[in-house]
């Protein structure tokens, strides 16, 4: 078999997507998505200027030995644009190689290890008694696992928080709009927040929570620390992790397992989180890690150390994404969670997928490959828009910091 030709669709049915099409002389064809939220072009460019031209003609059985061509070819490795691109193309061709063996994908992974997928939601509230609502709104809705994020008063907006409609999309604006910030409005709340869904939801639900890089590791080692009486399933994201050593000291002061990696693109981005133990679930996911190849790497590592996967799955990643994420998840012995952010109306119509949905659980579907398509005529009458995501400034003296 060989591959023909592949093209890059970029679309924006209510948010920007990146879609990479393979196909090959018997007929097959693959999707990968490469979706980089506020940085998508730069995806777009490097596989329609310097990736398409080495796949032309190549075997697309050969996935392990074009993961490896893209990966190390490249020389100047790692990073988000690069390992988005390489996991476009991994995707794609496990798509093909699915399809060519009339099986879905998580067949050929090895397996069904689960029956059905545990995912959680996110319930965003503009104060707490307004999360409190979402969060018993997403219980209805059968979720077993629920992400709280509220506004924190003295601060206009906040990550997490939408602006009241159900699509949260932080990238809002065609330059980055600024938001203030302040770590200490925002320690001071967190606690009330959880003790009020606590007291409302009880204990027979999951609650998680992401602090979103925005604190330092003794100010994440507070809010580890005061969420304990909450038995949190998770805590997010709670400082930077390209320093990885910073995770020590957090692990000193609490029991609050803690998840990282959705901005992680290898293995050696969280190596040492994993092996020292300061993790307990990998965020790592198909379209920013390396593709379905590196995404095992990083699991089967994961598995050593009882750290388990808990797969980003927010609106910016597209349904080719999260299609392929649920044969992953289907498919992983050391499965722990996939977030699940329902995509708007226009984006199910622009990508037919087979996955479904059914009261706080997913599942792939049987259909051979990933599952996911693209209707591209649709998808042309949604033009790329520029759209960025916020950045945070110190209320106190305007001080840029993470969002
Ligand atoms: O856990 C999450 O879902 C968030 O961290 C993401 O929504 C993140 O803000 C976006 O993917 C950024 O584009
Ligand atoms: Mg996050």
């Amino acid at each position: 078999m060989k591959i023909t030709s592949a093209r890059v669709i970029v679309c924006s049915p209510g948010r920007n997507f990146v879609t990479l099409k393979i196909e090959t002389d018997e007929g097959l064809t693959g999707l990968g998505d490469a979706t980089l939220n506020g940085r998508e072009l730069a995806v777009a460019s490097y596989l329609q200027d310097h990736v398409i031209p080495c796949l032309i003609g190549r075997d697309p059985q050969q996935i392990e030995d074009i993961w490896q061509y893209l990966y190390k070819g490249a020389y100047w490795r790692r990073g988000p644009v690069t390992l988005s691109a390489i996991a476009a193309v991994d995707t794609a061709l496990w798509d093909i190689k699915a399809k060519a063996a009339n099986m879905p994908l998580y067949q050929l992974l090895g397996g069904k290890s689960r029956s059905k997928i545990m995912v959680y939601c996110h319930a965003n509230g503009r104060d707490i008694s307004h999360t409190v609502e979402e969060v018993l709104r997403h219980a209805e809705m059968g979720y077993t696992a629920i992400r709280a994020q509220s506004g924190v008063p003295g601060l206009d907006k906040v990550y997490g928080v939408g602006k009241g409609t159900t699509f949260y999309e932080p990238a809002d604006a065609d330059l980055p709009s600024e938001h203030d910030w302040s770590t200490e409005k925002y320690l001071r709340h967190t606690p009330k927040l959880f003790d009020a869904v606590r007291e409302k939801i009880g204990w027979d639900h999951h609650l998680l929570h992401d602090a979103h890089h925005r604190l330092t590791p003794i100010e994440a080692a507070r809010l580890g620390k005061d969420l304990e009486p909450y038995r949190l399933f998770w805590l997010e994201d709670l400082t930077p992790a390209e320093n990885q050593e910073a995770f020590k000291l957090i692990r000193q002061h609490t029991t609050t397992p803690l998840a990282v990696g959705e901005v992680f693109n290898t293995i050696w981005d969280c190596k040492d989180l994993i092996q020292n133990q300061l993790i307990d679930y990998i965020r790592t996911t198909v379209v920013h890690a390396g593709g379905i190849t590196h995404m095992r790497r990083i699991a089967d590592f994961a598995s050593l150390y009882q750290v388990r996967t808990g797969s980003h799955g927010a609106t910016d990643l597209s349904p080719v994404c999260m299609g392929a994420a649920l044969h992953f998840d289907l498919w992983v012995p050391n499965f722990g969670i996939q977030e699940h952010m329902p995509h708007n109306e226009e984006t199910e119509a622009v990508f037919p997928h087979a996955y479904t949905f059914d009261r706080g659980f997913m599942y792939p579907g049987d259909v051979p490959g990933h599952g996911v398509d693209i209707d591209e005529a649709l998808a042309a009458k949604y033009p790329y828009q520029r759209a960025y995501l916020p950045v945070n400034r110190l209320q106190h003296d305007g001080t840029l910091t993470s969002w």
